[in-house]
């Protein structure tokens, strides 16, 4: 079973794109579904003891934990040291599940791939990329989004030209739904003849 890494800098499309692959077929896990899951159940009692006060009926309030680790490397570092074994965790299980289930190509959507060191547990990266203009417009164009935060996410993430650099396949998103769906079919073929 081929595991393949889906990641790609803020708005450049990994959302559409994990959806093409899920129209193709291929089993997709969703990492930041993952974390939304666990932040209503196990990790909430772990994630309220290192951070009193995060946790509002029973579920973890992102703004509230967002407030108290993303200015602090070292409480950033902590929250990780709980949240990402439980990802690992359910990761595993979702390999496991699509392995016995006869899979040959399961896909992974982790925006943090290269970030948080996931790229290691991949056999094939798949970076996802528009034109900086692009990507600028779409982020700006969401409810509550600045300039500022905008600069402030990127400066978080992995350059997209590094991204692009480490990637096996890159799939652009700058020329429209139908140019993009062309190319993860011919990442698929690709990956199938590689099999
Ligand atoms: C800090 C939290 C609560 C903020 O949640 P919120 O819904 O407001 O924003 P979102 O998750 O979209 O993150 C916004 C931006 O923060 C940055 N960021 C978030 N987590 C991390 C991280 N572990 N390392 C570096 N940057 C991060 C990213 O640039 C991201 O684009 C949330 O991101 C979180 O719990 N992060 C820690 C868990 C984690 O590592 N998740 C990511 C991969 S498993
Ligand atoms: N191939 C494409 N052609 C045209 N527009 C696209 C394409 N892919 C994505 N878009 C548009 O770009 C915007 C961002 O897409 P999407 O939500 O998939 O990004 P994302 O990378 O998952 O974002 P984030 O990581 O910030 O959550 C959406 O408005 C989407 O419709």
């Amino acid at each position: 079973m081929l595991r393949v890494g889906l990641t790609g800098s803020i708005g450049m499309g990994k959302s559409t794109t994990a959806q093409m692959f899920r129209e193709a077929g291929v089993p997709v896990l969703d990492s930041d579904q993952i974390v939304h899951d666990l932040y209503r159940g196990p990790a909430v009692a772990p994630i309220e003891a290192a951070f009193p006060g995060v946790s509002v009926d029973g579920v973890v309030d992102r703004g509230r934990l967002a407030a108290q680790v993303l200015a602090d490397p070292e409480a950033l570092k902590r929250l990780e040291a709980i949240v990402h074994p439980l990802v690992w965790a359910a990761r595993d299980d979702f390999l496991k599940d699509q392995e016995k289930k006869g899979a040959s190509i399961v896909v992974y959507d982790v925006p943090l791939l290269f970030e948080t060191g996931a790229e290691k547990s991949v056999d094939a990266i798949v970076v996802v990329s528009a034109p900086e203009d692009v990507q600028k417009a779409r982020v700006l164009a969401r409810p509550g989004m600045t300039e500022e935060k905008f600069a402030a996410i990127l400066a978080k993430q992995v350059p997209d030209a590094e991204k692009r650099a480490r990637a096996d396949f890159v799939v652009h998103t700058g020329q429209g739904i139908e140019a993009a769906r062309r190319e993860v079919q011919a990442i698929l073929d690709e990956l199938e003849r590689r099999r």
